[in-house]
């Protein structure tokens, strides 16, 4: 598909846009506290730096007990030990312990230490889920938001605190089991195992359940039966195998949760009514059936032009895999898990033999490894070392990098690195590739709203094409890195600079040249 514009632009004329399902990579939440929803950093300067090195530290400590006999990779000799690696590590802690103290960094995650003009970088204050699921949010519209796109659903918190942010559903019905000790959302959402939350009093004006608050195992949204415990085991299951499986989860969630409110919503004021229509859509008959089938379809809409292969067909074959029909069946076996995980969760007899199906869910899991887009929002932490770095010379510099140089040095290079998602966009996933773009895409603002910029007058009717690499490089490297998408670039620059390759070589049949192609790379 190519995307199309309908009518002419200026350069300049922006499009942005929110995603329909966001993921922040898990690996990436131990590098600052960002709102689960839109990915602006929450908290304070010296909370996100406290975080960094907290979990620097969390991470270099495992990379030791792992070089200790730990650790599952094989190292080169062949053992499960990787000395080298835990050596590595073992430098690295020492670096840092050189520079700061563990009270220091604790300090700065309690917030008992304020940096030198930190406060020249307000933050908003981190709200927590209502069911104090471990995830945090930058406000209740954010919280709100998430709640409502597909939250709901997927949250293995305890029970919803009525006091927070309203919309958990009509028929929510709590019904006393515990739940699972795993803060994190099947959503992706909550912390990494090593993120120290704030505690609900630092973190601000929060609900106040509870995490300990009597939860519901399983309850009832709009019809859909969900199941904590269940969705525990599926958030497990994907943090080990595959991190794309929580963000497929939220559009499972998402499409069932719009196309039941939707038939809720067309039949006003009744529980009842849901579990009638219910019954009824399962058994396929009838005009329930059509309705939920209806509801299904619109509910779908903002993720149809991503719809496309299954994952196991999608994914381009690494280049040390031999046999490519056993890699794309380990695949296909890993997304039955997962489905199966997913499918215990959330059950309803309307929409779930048509969505949670394998080859539906292959499709959904192959949309982010075809169409997904890659989010940046830079850290606070970058900025306000920069800030330190341009004051001018003076007594008042002095006394600010005393303070500051010591975190900087135990930060080294991770004091830069921002917040990191995936995410599929209904129109920036859908836009082709041109070496010579007419627009660019870019994460400005402080969250992961993504713009479309034009960059040239552009005709109606024209395609609108990004760049998906660095268009600086010269023909051939372009060509080997667009070879991980898939594809050979035919744009006009392409087929130029083809041509006076060709030339320079003396003939037109351009025989040797040889790009892209057969070799892809991972
Ligand atoms: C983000 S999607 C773009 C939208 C895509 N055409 C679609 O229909 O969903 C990226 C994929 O589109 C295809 N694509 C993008 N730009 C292309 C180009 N210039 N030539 C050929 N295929 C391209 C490749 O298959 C690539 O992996």
């Amino acid at each position: 598909m190519a995307l199309l514009l309908n009518s002419a632009t200026e350069p300049e004329p922006t499009l942005a846009y929110y995603a329909e399902a966001v993921l922040r990579h898990l690996e990436n939440k131990l590098s600052g506290v960002a709102c689960e929803h839109c990915l602006r950093f929450v908290g304070t300067v010296e909370v996100q730096i406290g975080h960094k090195l907290h979990s620097l530290v969390e991470q270099l400590r495992g990379a030791q007990e792992g070089g200790q006999g730990g650790g599952e990779e094989g190292s080169e000799s062949g053992g499960s030990v990787d000395l080298e690696g835990a050596l590595e590590a073992g430098e690295r802690l020492e670096q840092i312990y050189s520079h700061v103290s563990p009270e220091r960094i604790q300090a700065l995650l309690s917030r008992s230490e304020s940096l030198p003009l930190s406060d020249r970088f307000p933050l908003p204050q981190p709200l927590p889920c209502r069911r104090r699921c471990g995830a945090l949010y930058c406000g209740a519209t954010c919280e709100e938001a998430a709640w409502e796109h597909s939250h709901c659903l997927l949250c293995t918190g305890g029970a919803a605190d009525a006091s927070a942010a309203s919309g958990a559903g009509p028929s929510t019905s709590g019904q006393g089991a515990g739940t699972s000790s795993d803060a994190s959302g099947a959503d992706g959402s909550g912390p990494s195992s090593s993120q120290p939350v704030p505690a609900p009093a630092a973190a601000g004006a929060g609900p106040s359940t509870p995490a300990t608050a009597a939860a519901a195992a399983e309850e009832e949204l709009y019809g859909i039966r969900v199941d904590r415990r269940a969705l525990a085991a599926f958030v497990d299951h994907a943090a080990a195998t595959n991190e794309i499986f929580l963000l497929a989860a939220k559009v499972v969630a998402a499409t069932m949760l719009a196309a039941a409110r939707a038939l809720a919503a067309a039949a006003p004021g009744s529980e009842a009514a849901g579990a009638d229509d219910a019954g009824a859509a399962a058994s396929g008959s009838g005009s329930a059936g059509g309705a939920a089938r209806s509801a299904l379809l619109a509910a779908w809409r903002p993720f149809q032009h991503g719809w496309k292969k299954c994952w196991w067909d999608a994914v381009a074959v690494p280049e040390d895999v031999e046999d490519e029909e056993e890699f794309r069946g380990q695949l296909r076996s890993l997304a039955s898990d997962s489905l199966e995980l997913l499918a215990a969760a959330l059950r309803d007899p309307r929409f779930g033999p048509e969505v949670l199906q394998l080859e539906v869910y292959g499709s959904i899991v192959g949309m982010f490894e075809l169409n997904n887009l890659g989010l940046g929002v830079s850290t606070p932490v970058e900025d306000y070392f920069l800030a330190l770095d341009e004051m001018g010379e003076g007594p008042e510099r002095e006394a600010a990098m005393a303070v500051t140089q010591p975190l900087l040095d135990a930060l080294d290079a991770e004091y830069a690195t921002g917040a990191e998602a995936t995410a599929f966009m209904a129109l920036q996933s859908c836009i082709n590739h041109s070496c010579d773009p007419n627009c660019t895409a870019a994460c400005e603002g402080p969250d992961a709203t993504v713009s479309v910029v034009a960059q040239r007058p552009i005709a109606a009717g024209t395609e609108i094409t990004l760049s998906y690499i660095d268009v600086s490089l010269p023909y051939k490297a372009r060509q080997a890195e667009l070879a991980d998408y898939g594809f050979v670039c035919r744009c006009e620059r392409c087929a130029a600079e083809a041509a006076a390759a060709r030339a320079r070589r003396g003939g037109a049949g351009g025989k040797g040249l040889r790009v892209g192609g057969g070799g892809r790379r991972r």
